[in-house]
């Protein structure tokens, strides 16, 4: 873990090396996943095969390549009450919240009289990647199965890992929840690869969405072109701006509900009292010592943990929470609204004492596959527009063609193009 102080005389020069850190852009990573993306192209199934062997160690020919729908169906009714009721209550928020993002569709005729518009629709079919490596993610197989829904996307076609051949029967019921056509035993960047290229078993997809590990994450940025993407989601991120009043317990819990996804997750805390930071430092240890995962956010907060100690909070925090552009920030002061108000990167923010960001992670509605490694900068979370494209289109009649269609003719002579004017010309005739 890195302490910082803002009046440290290299406080500018370190923070710059955390924000240029760029951890998902790793080169080895990059060359990694490209060898696995070409295997996929040029052997389909027999990398696959291969590749899951190795990563998942498991053999598909007998563990199954598919898990049926029909074994979703068992899952989801086998399902103790109480957790068929949190998924539940989850599924119909996100449902709720996604709904909401549906958009209209444009159509009118301007003052020159053209008809204008622009009509949305949804994907073909979608490749949805579910996290499954270290620990299971029914509630990411929600977050990216609900908006696909919404959208009208017709084929939902799921990839997750299965460790050691073993499913996790909450992604399975998640799975029937949420109404999935296709669950493949297959994950990693060769998921990602089968879903974009297609392969004699698995049909290729429009779009990938989806969460994942540095390997997964590139391997979307690499396919982006081949396939449509939501936006680069990888290893996990949040960003805690606390002030003294806070239970340094829960700031604690906080940054190692992040770092216990990944060891190359990251958590940051910044805050305006050192003696504070001291004991959330002190009360992390604690905590994380009692942590199944202990081992995971250990590592991660030792590698990539950072601690900001600033002279104010309100004026100095938020310059440094954009330039960081993390997934998570969340804000525990009694009026987060003026940090909030400066906010301007970040994939979502959590306002108040009382939100932490796991909340967000499962229940509260939005979607929590995020873009990662400062992408908030330019890209947003997943959302029903994601699985939907726009057409325009536009209609003229012989009028309206003779108010604009001349300006249209003098264009195409400037720019060289006399077959562009020749065809508005005839009709102006
Ligand atoms: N940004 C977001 O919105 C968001 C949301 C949820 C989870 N996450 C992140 O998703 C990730 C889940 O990671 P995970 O590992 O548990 O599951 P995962 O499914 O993302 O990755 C597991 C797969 O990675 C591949 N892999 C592992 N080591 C490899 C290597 N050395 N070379 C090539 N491939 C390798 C294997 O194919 C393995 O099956 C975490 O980083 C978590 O922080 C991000
Ligand atoms: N925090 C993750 C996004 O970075 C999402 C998640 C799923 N399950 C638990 N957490
Ligand atoms: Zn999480």
């Amino acid at each position: 873990m890195q302490l910082l102080r803002s009046t440290d005389p290299d406080f500018a020069a370190r923070f710059a090396r955390i924000v240029n850190d760029r951890r998902e852009s790793d080169a080895d990573v990059s060359r990694v996943v490209g060898d696995i993306l070409a295997r996929v192209r040029i052997e389909g199934d027999g990398a696959l095969r291969d590749l899951t062997a190795r990563f998942d160690k498991h053999d598909l020919d007998n563990s199954g390549w598919q898990i049926s729908l029909k074994d979703c169906k068992a899952a989801y009714k086998a399902l103790d009450k109480d957790l068929r009721k949190a998924l539940d209550l989850a599924a119909e928020r996100i449902r709720a919240y996604h709904e909401g993002q549906l958009p209209v569709d444009r159509d009118h005729v301007d003052e020159a009289g053209v008809r204008l518009g622009a009509k949305w629709r949804a994907v073909d079919a979608a490749g949805l990647y579910v996290p499954g490596g270290r620990a299971a993610y029914p509630s990411s197989l929600l977050m990216n199965a609900i908006p696909a829904k919404v959208a009208g996307v017709e084929r939902l076609a799921v990839v997750t890992p299965t460790p050691l051949g073993e499913v996790n029967p909450l992604v399975l019921a998640a799975a029937h929840l949420a109404g999935v056509d296709e669950v493949w035993r297959v994950g990693g960047a060769q998921g990602v690869a089968a879903l974009a290229y297609g392969t004699a078993t698995i049909k290729p997809v429009d779009v990938i969405t989806g969460p994942g590990n540095a390997f997964v994450a590139e391997a979307k940025r690499q396919l982006f072109g081949v396939v449509g993407i939501d936006m680069v989601a990888g290893p996990s991120e949040i960003l805690v701006i606390a002030d003294n009043r806070n239970d340094p317990d829960w700031i604690a819990a906080d940054l190692l509900s992040q770092a216990e996804h990944d060891p190359s997750a990251q958590s940051i805390l910044i805050t305006d009292d050192a003696a504070f930071a001291a004991v959330v430092e002190d009360a992390l240890d604690v905590t994380c010592a009692d942590l199944s995962t202990n081992r995971v956010a250990r590592e991660s907060w030792d590698d990539f943990g950072v601690i900001i100690v600033v002279q104010d909070l309100a004026k100095e925090a938020p310059a440094l929470a954009n330039r960081l552009a993390a997934e998570h920030v969340e804000i525990a002061t009694d009026d987060p609204e003026a940090i909030f108000a400066q906010i301007r990167h970040a994939g979502s923010v959590f306002l108040g004492r009382h939100t932490p960001e796991a909340v967000g992670d499962y229940v509260a509605g939005p979607n929590h596959v995020l873009p990662t490694g400062r992408r908030a900068r330019f890209a947003s979370g997943l959302s029903v527009l994601d699985f939907m494209k726009r057409t325009s289109f536009i209609q003229l009649d012989e009028a309206a063609l003779a108010r604009i269609g001349p300006a249209a003719v003098a264009l195409a002579h400037v720019e060289g193009l006399p077959a562009h004017a020749k065809s508005v010309e005839l009709r102006l005739k």
